[in-house]
């Protein structure tokens, strides 16, 4: 089953929205979108695919075995990375059929307002416990660890986690949680600290979170870096090092940011210190009017370990 977006009554819209849909009929990647036979549930998916093509195809070294991504939904970055690690293929048939709140959102934009955080109980009820056997050494290539790709059984673990609900993807474990909240950080630990992985460090952790606009500017740019910030917390406890992989750009965190004052200090007191290879990186598929772009940071240090 494809994931296409619903159909949107256009009379019914405001002229905000139309001159949306009408700036979406002209981008090429939205074109792409629809077209492509991997049926991604995103625009996004390009920005991933266009990432990794011109930075040495992080995400397809073969000793990632594990890889979190934060502000996952609708899913199209989880599509590539699962395709990537064996999981998916060049098509999403193995999904099931789907309601796609992001596509009715890319279609009017005012839905997004409806987005509401999950209950505590909800997230009580989602945790999950995985348990965790006594330390054994870490071996980046040792293939008994992990299960061979086939056409079933991809490699490795994916985790993702979005305050929505994303529908499943093979191979992709989904939490819905606040990423900010402390005890997501735990599940995520949970999930990733599997037999081969018992210390639950990622190989890579992306992140495309962007928080809802709430329309008061200052507030928004102060929460593009605050999670910018949480997210560089949880990297520095969960990335497997540089040399812990042996590989100088191993232990990779891609991570959107819009611009922001202070984010030229967040680069050279957080990034620049503890990764081997820092670059602020604006694809050509993100929209030349966003304020968005991305750090790749290759080869955690671990300084504090
Ligand atoms: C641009 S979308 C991600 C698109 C995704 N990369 C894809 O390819 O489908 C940003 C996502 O970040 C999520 N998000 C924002 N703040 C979050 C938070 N505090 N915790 C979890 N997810 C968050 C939003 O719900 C939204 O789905």
């Amino acid at each position: 089953m494809s994931f296409r977006p619903s159909t949107i009554n256009l009379s019914s819209l405001k002229s905000s929205s139309k001159s949306w849909i009408a700036r979406q009929a002209r981008d090429p990647y939205v074109k792409k979108r629809l077209s492509d036979p991997a049926s991604y549930r995103s625009r996004s998916a390009f920005k991933l695919l266009e990432i990794n093509d011109q930075w040495d195809s992080f995400l397809a070294k073969p000793d990632v075995k594990a890889v979190v991504d934060l502000g996952a939904a609708p899913g199209g970055w989880c599509q590539v990375v699962a395709a990537k690690l064996g999981w998916l293929h060049s098509t999403t048939s193995q999904e099931e059929p789907v309601h796609d709140a992001h596509a009715i959102e890319e279609v009017c934009p005012e839905r997004k307002e409806e987005r509401r955080r999950p209950s505590n109980s909800w997230n009580k009820k989602r945790k999950q416990k995985v348990e965790v056997e006594d330390e054994e050494p870490y071996d980046p290539l040792n293939i008994d660890d992990f299960e061979p790709a086939t056409a079933l059984t991809g490699r490795g673990t994916i985790v993702a986690v979005d305050l929505l609900k994303m529908q499943p993807i093979h191979g992709v474990h989904a939490i819905q949680a606040d990423f900010l909240a402390a005890e997501t950080g735990r599940q995520i630990h949970n999930l990733l600290s599997v037999k081969g992985n018992l210390e639950g460090k990622a190989d890579i952790i992306l992140s495309d979170m962007a928080a809802n606009a709430s329309g008061n500017d200052v507030h928004d740019i102060e929460s593009s870096l605050e999670i910018c910030e949480a997210v560089f917390d949880f990297a520095s406890q969960h990335l497997r090092s540089a040399e812990r992989i042996g590989r100088r750009r191993g232990g990779v965190l891609l991570m959107k940011h819009f611009e922001h004052p202070l984010l030229q200090k967040f680069r050279v007191e957080h990034l620049l210190p503890n990764f081997h290879d820092v670059r602020y990186i604006k694809p050509d598929s993100s929209r030349s009017a966003s304020r968005e772009g991305y750090f790749l940071c290759q080869g955690w240090k671990a300084l504090e370990d």
